[in-house]
């Protein structure tokens, strides 16, 4: 029996079973396309656009070293990267909520909102953010990911 046979194997991110009201046949649906088809997927949906939030702690060598929390960020990347990995902790931890964190501390203008960046394709974000983040799964939170801003946490949504 090939694995793609195995009725019990799970799907590929991206797809889900269905059952055709008419025929009473399986078929499986592209939840990003909406589109159907018979054959059992066997690679993950692309999902073409992901929307994710993020929290960015910015160091005195980020691109840009200053934001709406501070006009000229002074801390050290060694320090933005354990003040990153401290938030991260919280979070996993369930001693704060991720909306909070960025919400008060992210040095990013998404703060005003959780940290939402809203539904984004690949070419909008940096590189390195954007390889990470279209690694995760919806609802995963990433580890210390750093872009030229600073070190970024980042929750993918949808
Ligand atoms: O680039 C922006 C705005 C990002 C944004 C996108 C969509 C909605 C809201 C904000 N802000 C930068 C900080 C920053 N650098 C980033 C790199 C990757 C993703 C988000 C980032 N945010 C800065 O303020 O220096």
């Amino acid at each position: 029996l090939r694995m793609s046979e195995d009725k019990d194997a799970p799907l590929p991110e991206g797809w889900e079973m269905r059952t055709s009201r008419s025929t009473g046949m399986t078929y499986f649906l592209n939840t990003y396309t909406k589109k159907s088809q018979w054959e059992r997927p066997e690679a993950p949906a692309d999902p073409g656009e992901i929307r994710c939030s993020h929290i960015l702690v910015k160091h005195s060598e980020s691109r840009r070293p200053s934001s709406w929390r501070e006009e000229t960020i002074t801390r050290t990347k060694e320090e933005a990267l354990d003040t990153i990995k401290s938030y991260r902790k919280q979070i996993v931890g369930n001693d704060t909520t991720f909306v909070d964190l960025a919400t008060k501390y992210s040095d990013c203008s998404s703060a005003k909102r959780g940290g939402d960046l809203g539904l984004f394709g690949r070419g909008q974000m940096q590189p390195a953010f954007e390889e990470e983040a279209f690694k995760l799964k919806v609802g995963q939170l990433s580890k210390p990911v750093e872009t030229d801003s600073g070190y970024h946490l980042i929750f993918r949504t949808v």
